[in-house]
């Protein structure tokens, strides 16, 4: 579990999911899906490859359509609003894609700027700096501020993808799979800043992993897909120190480290 303690609003759920359903042709993904990401609550999501993991933050932030259910953000069922309301709740959403998805032509503080400059009121030259500086203060990258991405390494990348989500202050953040092709210790590095960025930011996240280090030490709870449900919830010892068949599979093809 993770160690620095934080307060998690059970009265108040920043996404609430209810009786999901999405199917792409004859292909049934989430089958009746529900779930409560709380105020300031870091949830790991966790199933095997093709659960549905990343069709389900999709879904949450509006970028799919679901069947059938509810899908409420931030107050607002996502299904049910206009493109202009979606696109105001989606300034709420950091989404931090697999591959970082930073525009290979921009310098990291074009990449930084373009979200401020399309989504917030017109800002000063100075101001915009400062927004900049401060995320990357934030990430630990302020000396990188004009490279192009092309020469950052894939840890760095990792960074800029979330200040890039942080410089508009998301009330949620979307994490796909934000430690997959790093090494043990720069995968311990963005575990570190996914936990810093929960406590300076104030976000409520869903991370999906199949690291159970990063699982560990960034999950207040832990939910495991099988046949499109949640099979299993719970703290981290509540999934894994159980006789579950799926979960054993899972922990016993991880090496489980403290970071
Ligand atoms: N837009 C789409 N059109 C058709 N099929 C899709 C679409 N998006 C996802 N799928 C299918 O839905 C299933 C679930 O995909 P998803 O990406 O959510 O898996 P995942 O659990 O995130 O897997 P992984 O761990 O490998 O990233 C897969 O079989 C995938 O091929």
């Amino acid at each position: 579990m993770r160690k620095s303690p934080v307060d998690i609003d059970k009265q108040n759920a920043v996404v609430r999911i209810r009786g999901l359903y999405k199917s792409f042709d004859t292909l049934d993904v989430l089958m009746g899906m529900d779930l409560d990401l709380y105020k300031g609550e870091n949830i790991v999501v966790l199933g095997r490859s093709g659960s549905g993991k990343s069709v389900l933050i999709k879904l949450i932030a509006g970028l799919l359509k679901p069947d059938k259910g509810t899908i409420r953000v931030a107050g607002e069922e996502v299904d049910r609003l206009s493109p202009k309301e979606l696109q105001e709740l989606r300034l709420k959403i950091g989404f931090l894609y697999q591959g970082s998805a930073l525009y290979d032509s921009m310098t990291v503080r074009e990449n930084l700027e373009f979200p401020l400059v399309r989504n917030s009121p017109p800002l000063t030259r100075k101001e915009r700096d400062a927004a900049v500086y401060e995320v990357l203060e934030n990430v630990g990258l302020a000396q990188s501020i004009d490279k192009m991405p092309a020469e950052l390494s894939g840890g760095q990348k990792k960074r800029v993808g979330i200040a890039r989500t942080l410089i508009l202050h998301p009330d949620i953040m979307l994490y796909d799979e934000p430690t997959a092709g790093l090494d043990p210790i720069t995968s311990s590095d963005i575990i570190t800043l996914i936990n810093e960025v929960q406590q300076k930011y104030q976000t409520s996240s869903v991370i999906i992993t199949h690291d159970l280090t990063c699982a560990k030490a960034t999950g207040d709870r832990l939910a495991l897909i099988t046949d499109g449900k949640f099979s299993r919830e719970g703290s981290f010892e509540e999934v894994f120190r159980t006789g579950d068949t799926e979960a054993k599979k899972f922990y016993d093809y991880n090496f489980i480290i403290d970071p």
